[in-house]
């Protein structure tokens, strides 16, 4: 036996080297050959004559449009006499969509509204295009840069609640409408626009009114377009170049209620645990154990795959070779909240209450924790798992709401409602790459599900690293130039709609 082991140890470090050079041929190979799922963009058409410049008045409007402080605040508490105003100021700003015999406008819900724009071929399937018309709160007024309900344009940007979510998507695309309308323009496929007021706090008295309308009059949308994942600069990491996120599926969440009930009484007399001591600990035992890391079982997987081919070195190999590298990447997504959001099921807690005096030991104590659903999970998965990682019955978890991960719409070559979408970011942003994705936040479009299978959610501005915490946080804001992006994104694509979406599969066309 002894006189073997130099043979055994030769043959075992010769084993381990042969499989080394063998994995590493195989991750080489792969590296350089692996396809790119990049087309190359189309004829730039954001030189053309008919480009929507951001002029003076275009601004003025914008401007106005973020004054209105339609802010909703719980589900069924908002703004309504704002509201009121803000879809009397629409009215008034768009004259050629609010007069042409080709448009149909319904107040949905007492203030959501609903556009139909008659295309000239009653053959084609109307698409939609969705924004909202309310806004979240304002958080810490006074480290606004300008007043959050200014609409102030200050060195190129222009501030206020709402300018990225989403008054610029409502704006932008009746923008583009009304231009295209004083042109005397008809498209050929009819189009909706669709903005629920209530998008804030879950769309139940908007976009669900809007959507039952729709169901009723037993319309199919072609496709789908609403706020969603914004061109990134710099927000994956490894990709040097703009990269246009457009989210194909949508994190389910579940918000749950914690309650914990016990005995109160006065503070010199109290017992080993309290109500808001056994609370803390369950929370601390949520936020010690996130939900398992799922990077590589959705969507995502499809992202790193799109743009492998265009990532700095070291992140191409991994991104080529997810078969081998998938825990290493996810570890790496996992490191940033913007990233980890990608990665798994997120916990965020966004409630605690407990206690009415100094001296009062608090019978009760309640915490809301807001869970974002990875597309390959579930509502039930969740529970589950807080329950155990939790475990002690006398932490109570109630269901406020909750809604499980969107189906994945179509993408990639196959999809002409996609590579229409692609084609015409590619007008506008002609050097950025164009990736499937998904939302890590929600949106109206589950409203949607059943009025089309093919719905997107994208943002056509740019936003870097530092521009995310302004969703919902302070300074809210976007730079004239993103502004103008927007407005041209939108006219580029009703354009665009009355080519022909055709499914070039096995040698044969369909018109959808
Ligand atoms: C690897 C790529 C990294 C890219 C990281 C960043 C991508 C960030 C993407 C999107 C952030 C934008 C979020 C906008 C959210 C707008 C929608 C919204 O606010 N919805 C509400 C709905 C409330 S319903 C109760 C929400 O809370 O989700
Ligand atoms: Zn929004
Ligand atoms: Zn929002």
């Amino acid at each position: 036996m002894w006189a073997n082991l130099p043979r055994i140890l030769t043959l075992v470090v010769r084993g381990f080297v042969l499989t080394l050079a063998v994995l590493t041929a195989v991750v080489v190979i792969r590296t350089v050959t692996f396809p790119s799922y990049q087309t190359s963009p189309p004829e730039c058409k954001t030189t053309d004559p008919d480009f929507i410049p951001a002029d003076e008045e275009r601004l003025a409007r914008f401007t106005s449009a973020i004054q209105f402080q339609t802010v909703s605040y719980e589900r069924g508490v908002g703004t309504p006499q704002e509201l009121a105003k803000f879809v009397r100021f629409i009215q008034k700003s768009f004259p050629t969509v609010h007069s042409s015999p080709m448009v149909r406008r319904d107040v949905v819900g007492n203030y959501s509204l609903l556009y139909r724009v008659e295309g000239s071929d009653a053959s084609l399937q109307p698409y939609m295009l969705a924004s909202h018309l309310d806004v979240v709160p304002i958080t810490e007024e006074a480290n606004w840069e300008a007043p959050p309900f200014s609409g102030q344009l200050k060195d190129g940007y222009i501030y206020g609640r709402g300018t990225i979510d989403a008054k610029h998507s409502l704006m932008g695309s009746l923008e583009a409408l009304e231009f295209l309308l004083s042109r005397r323009h008809q498209p050929k496929r009819t189009l909706y626009l669709a903005f629920g007021h209530d998008e804030e706090t879950g769309g139940h008295f908007g976009a669900k009114v809007i959507g039952d309308v729709l169901t009723q009059r037993g319309e199919k949308i072609a496709f789908i377009l609403d706020e969603g994942s914004p061109v990134g600069d710099g927000l994956a990491p490894g990709v040097s170049k703009l990269l246009a996120l457009v989210s194909v599926a949508e994190k389910g969440f579940l918000q749950l209620r914690l309650e914990v009930n016990e005995e109160g009484g006065h503070a010199s007399m109290p017992r080993s645990e309290s109500a808001i001591g056994i609370l803390s600990k369950a929370i601390s035992k949520l936020e010690d154990n996130p939900h398992p890391n799922m990077f590589g079982t959705g969507p995502e997987a499809r992202m790193m795959e799109y743009v492998a081919t265009e990532m700095t070195l070291p992140y191409r190999i991994l991104a080529s070779n997810l078969w081998l590298f998938s825990p290493l990447v996810a570890w790496v997504y996992s490191r940033k909240p913007q990233t980890n959001a990608f990665a798994r099921t997120t916990t965020a807690l966004t409630r605690f209450n407990a206690g009415v005096k100094d001296n009062v030991i608090s019978p009760e104590a309640v915490a809301v924790i807001d869970h974002r659903i990875h597309p390959m999970s579930s509502v039930e998965e969740v529970m589950e798992f807080d329950r155990k990682v939790i475990n002690d019955p006398r932490v109570k978890l109630n269901v406020i709401n909750n809604r499980p991960p969107s189906p994945t719409s179509p993408y990639g070559k196959d999809s002409p409602t996609y590579m229409m979408l692609q084609e015409t970011i590619q007008q506008i942003y002609p050097d950025a790459l164009v990736t499937p994705t998904f939302m890590v936040a929600n949106t109206d479009t589950r409203h949607y599900l059943n009025l089309s299978s093919a719905i997107y959610r994208f943002n056509p501005y740019v936003m870097t690293p530092s521009d995310l915490p302004r969703f919902h946080g302070v300074n809210e804001r976007i730079s004239v130039q993103n502004y103008e992006r927007v407005m041209n994104f939108y006219y580029h694509l009703i354009v665009n709609m009355d080519k022909p979406l055709e499914l070039k599969r096995h040698g044969h066309e369909d018109e959808l």
